[in-house]
């Protein structure tokens, strides 16, 4: 005390002016302290709680700043860090060293990508995932210090090609039929080519409905948010409907949360595989899970089979388990059967082009009774037994694991577990929607197409509504379809490419496409043999009738043949018929074809391809195949199915499939992570939304439809409708139109519960290993990251997701590296390339208003030089992938092609930070986020993205 005392008159005295003592404060701040006397004899204890981060955080979190601190000379050069890659592998060996063996443009942190059109820079701060496209990164926009995902599609004309698709759908969906963005779809806000990657910007979303389902231990949601989600899913579905677009590809991975709003909704994302429905190119699509009856069966298809995997999602959403994890198409086929007890009806049998593969005919086929349909008493066929197939196929059918004690789906319902110590109450409640859920999953898991349930009706079930469910669900009639988009401009220009591939020309108005000899642009000659479609083009352009096409991409059909034009090929380029049949342009992955026609006209290869086998299919980016000589096509019987889904996540397979196997290894080891006009004739009343916890009444829900006649009455009825034959009554309504964010906390089950949760045997009473069903599993995927950022991770995450009794410390955390370094690293010697991404030779046509312009733009020069990676990996596998025409009516549709201007999102729009619960990225392959968790399943979800295997098949 006197010290102080004495050190304080001392500063007062060099306050005055005295030079020579020593400094000291001026004035004295604490005083020293005195404990209180107590009265009883202890000893008095001083408790500080102070929290402190290790001393090793504190002078690392400010690095700079700490040397700073130690040396005042310290001087920081961002741009003499090394580089932190992100794609990997990382060494360049293709497009000068700017792209991998793997064709993926090699990105490092702070790299920068510049949209030569809108002018818009992004910075890349991190790997979101790794699709089959290409990867995706997020970054971050300068100007609005906004981040955004920028899906940079691999460096080979297909997936440009295809992309292109992607982005001419979702520009179309945002812009026509959801300009206010209500119908869950994502957001696309610009696209441009950087290093001869096209590149698409959207907005940026967190984590999939698959890591969620992960996070939670694979144990199902509450029914609550099986409930919102269900209800946001199916308004981007009725959206898709609407517009006569497939999406091709629904599954949780492509289930977006999107926590920038309040309460967290979900997105759907990939339209990489989406198709118009008048447009069904691929016979080999969906997810194998997901994969509806008629894909597998090889029968036309339309938005139902969206219907089907939406209703596979919500069991699974459920469940915590996919619904029919077949291991094979024979498998699932067999799942099917057995859960739902009944068979595709005969009218799909009769005519499906794999109905051998997977049915005997055990009776007439001839006369069926009752229209053709199957009455689910007689039917002339039967489904092949393991061993019957076994002699048919000459191979064992593969065959996965049994996940639910129970064989058929009231069971599997009914029986899963109820939450841990619910009040009885509570389980009365449940039962009830369980009731309405298993009714709701009828509807959607249906069998027969044209019984399958649309959006529009599906939204009308009690399950969605909240309405009480007393009775088997009777869906109103679906309003017949009318076109919303009446005034869709029209570019009329020759170039067609891709877009009509996509069905996206408003003058390829069917199937049948007579007007496309009306067209100016295109003369259609009368040749016939090609049976399936890739792009179709009602603008091909055809010299002669030697089958020339100057264009490429273009693809024949039954009787037809079709070219189109790409803008960026003169007419009267003609390709060489390197395959000694007269042919028309083909994808450029025809290069690794080698198909028997039955006739001897091939149709197209592509030039970009040089001597590649005639293709007389359209192709996919999706649908590389490498030679295959056992497999033939059948002019009149398109419609083998490739080995697995061309979409899809295939370990064996794809024709992209390496890549597939390839790139899900690496999103499951981290890389990234990965018309409302209906009159209210009367509301329900409030207490609606009391029949469950957690639910509140939200009459504002964004989902309103609006304009579309198909779409207007979507809403009205989840208010106001009433179950046919049920009453408002109270006690087991629940209100699905909203859950709180607490609610989503409330109503997660909490992975520290001990009961038995799934009806595995095996894992009656423990969490079932994700491993046993999902290849890439490996808890040696998860890593240590700093406790210290735990907390920031889950307040992160509930804040958006409010998930809440999930184990904070179950999220795997994004890091962004905060380096402030340029993206030039002196160290990596590239040539600088402009933007030219493929020649003329493999491209089609940009969506854009003005193609040439744009294209102009996009395609300064043609120096592409097709390469074919050894690597290079292809989804559909080492089988030939297989179209069909299913040989349905055209249905016109128009589309637009209005090119999308950069709309960033606000400045505070998901500003990134660190990300909920996705991440993980490598470094030159080595893995740097992530964490491990105490769950004994450590199921940390490292990778966007989640099984690999969907895409094969037996
Ligand atoms: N807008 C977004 N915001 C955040 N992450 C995204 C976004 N879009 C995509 N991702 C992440 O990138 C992954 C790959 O994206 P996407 O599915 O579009 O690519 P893909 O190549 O088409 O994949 P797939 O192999 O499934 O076809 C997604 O699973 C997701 O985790």
């Amino acid at each position: 005390m006197d010290d102080i005392d004495g050190g304080a008159s001392r500063a007062r005295e060099m306050g005055s002016g005295g030079a020579s003592t020593p400094w000291e404060p001026i004035q004295m701040v604490f005083k020293r302290y005195f404990p209180e006397k107590v009265s009883d004899n202890k000893a008095p204890t001083l408790r500080a709680v102070v929290k402190k981060k290790p001393v090793v955080v504190r002078l690392t979190r400010d690095l700079v700043e700490t040397y700073r601190i130690c040396n005042t000379q310290f001087k920081y050069r961002g741009e003499l860090n090394p580089k932190r890659y992100l794609t990997t592998p990382s060494v360049g060996v293709l497009n000068d060293g700017f792209d991998n063996v793997n064709s993926d443009l090699i990105l490092a942190v702070n790299d920068d990508f510049c949209s030569s059109d809108s002018r818009q820079r992004y910075i890349v701060k991190d790997l979101l995932g790794h699709g089959t496209f290409g990867q995706v990164a997020k970054c971050l926009v300068p100007e609005t210090n906004s981040f955004v995902a920028v899906k940079v599609i691999k460096n080979q004309p297909a997936y440009y090609q295809q992309a292109l698709v992607e982005v001419s759908i979702l520009t179309t969906l945002n812009k026509k039929y959801d300009p206010e963005d209500k119908h869950h779809i994502v957001r696309i806000y610009d696209y441009f080519l950087h290093q001869r990657h096209l590149c698409i910007c959207f907005e940026l979303l967190d984590m999939n409905l698959y890591e969620l389902i992960k996070i939670n231990q694979f144990r199902g949601l509450s029914l609550s948010i099986v409930q919102l989600f269900s209800k946001q899913i199916l308004l981007g579905l009725a959206l898709l409907k609407d517009a006569g677009i497939i999406h091709c590809d629904l599954k949780p991975e492509n289930i977006l949360l999107c926590t920038s709003v309040k309460p967290t909704e979900i997105k759907i994302i990939d339209f990489g595989s989406a198709c118009m429905e008048d447009r069904t190119v691929y016979s080999y699509i969906q997810s194998r899970y997901y994969r509806s009856p008629e894909v597998l069966l090889g029968y036309q298809y339309t938005t139902a089979i969206d219907m089907w995997s939406f209703g596979c999602i919500v069991a699974e959403l459920f469940l915590g388990l996919p619904l029919f994890p077949g291991a094979s198409e024979f498998d699932i086929l067999r799942r099917m059967v057995e859960i739902l007890g009944k068979q595709p009806p005969d009218y799909v049998l009769k005519e499906a082009k794999n109905t051998n593969k997977f049915f005997k005919c055990v009776g007439s086929i001839h006369n069926l009774g009752n229209g053709g349909t199957y009455d689910g008493l007689k039917s002339a066929y039967m489904a092949l037994t393991e061993e019957e197939f076994e002699a048919r196929e000459k191979k064992k059918p593969e065959i996965g694991k049994e996940y639910f004690r129970h064989k058929n789906l009231e069971e599997i319902v009914k029986g899963y577990p109820y939450k841990m110590n619910l009040p009885e109450d509570d389980v009365v409640k449940e039962t009830q929607i369980r009731l309405a859920l298993l009714d709701f999953l009828r509807g959607l898991v249906e069998f027969d197409p044209a019984k399958r349930w649309s959006p529009f009706q599906a939204a009308k079930h009690p399950f969605i509504t909240g309405e009480p469910f007393t009775c088997p669900y009777n869906p109103p009639p679906e309003t017949p379809h009318v076109h919303v988009a009446q005034n869709i401009k029209v570019d009329h220009h020759p170039g067609g490419g891709h877009w009509f591939a996509a069905g996206l020309s408003p003058h390829v108005s069917g199937r049948g496409r007579m007007p496309l000899h009306n067209s100016p642009h295109f003369q259609m000659i009368p040749y016939s043999h090609a049976n399936s479609y890739g792009s179709i083009g009602s603008y091909g352009s055809y010299n002669d009738g030697t089958m020339q096409g100057n264009s490429y991409g273009s693809y024949g059909e039954t009787g037809n043949m079709f070219a189109y034009y790409s803008p960026v090929n003169h007419p009267g380029l003609y390709m060489q018929n390197k395959g000694g049949v007269s042919m028309l342009g083909t994808s450029p992955d025809a290069r690794r074809r080698v198909m028997q026609y039955s006739h001897g006209g091939g149709l197209g290869t592509s030039p970009s391809a040089g001597n590649f086998a005639p293709l007389p299919l359209g192709t996919s980016p999706s649908q590389f195949t490498p030679p295959n000589a056992n497999n033939q096509f059948l002019a009149g019987s398109p419609g083998h199915h490739g080995p697995t889904s061309p979409v899809r996540n295939s370990c064996h397979g794809s024709p992209l499939g390496k890549m597939a196997a390839f790139s899900q290894f690496n999103r499951r080891k981290g890389v990234g992570y990965s018309g409302g006009s209906q009159p209210q004739e009367s509301s329900l009343p409030q207490a609606q939304g009391h029949g469950m916890d957690n639910f509140y009444q939200n009459e504002g829900y964004s989902g309103q439809f609006s304009g579309s006649p198909s779409r207007r009455q979507f809403d009205s009825g989840v208010n106001n409708r009433k179950q046919t034959q049920g009453g408002p009554t109270l006690s087991t309504g629940y209100s699905p139109h909203n859950v709180s964010s607490s609610s989503l906390r409330s109503n997660m089950y909490n992975p520290s519960g001990t009961g038995p949760h799934h009806e595995n045997p095996d894992s009656a009473l423990s969490v079932p290993d994700p491993g046993d069903w999902d290849p890439n599993y490996s808890d040696d995927l998860l890593l240590q990251e700093d406790s210290a950022d735990e907390g920031f991770l889950a307040n992160e995450f509930s804040r958006g997701m409010q998930l809440g009794s999930t184990d904070a410390s179950s999220f795997s955390r994004r890091v962004n590296s905060n380096a402030s370094t340029s993206s030039s690293n002196p160290a990596t010697q590239r040539r600088y390339i402009p933007n030219q991404p493929f020649s003329q030779a493999d491209i089609g046509s940009p969506p854009s208003n003005d193609p040439h312009a744009r294209f102009s733009q996009l395609m300064p020069g043609s120096q592409f030089t097709p390469h074919v990676s050894q690597n290079s990996p292809s989804r559909l596998g080492q089988q030939p992938p297989h179209r069909f025409n299913h040989g349905r009516p055209n249905v016109g549709r128009a589309m637009d092609r209005n090119h999308i201007n950069a709309q960033l999102p606000p400045s505070n729009t998901n500003s990134g930070g660190q990300r909920s619960p996705r991440s993980s990225s490598y470094t030159n392959g080595v893995p740097w986020g992530g964490r491990r968790t105490n769950h004994h399943v450590p199921n940390v979800p490292s990778t966007s993205h989640g099984r690999m295997d969907y895409g094969s098949i037996a």
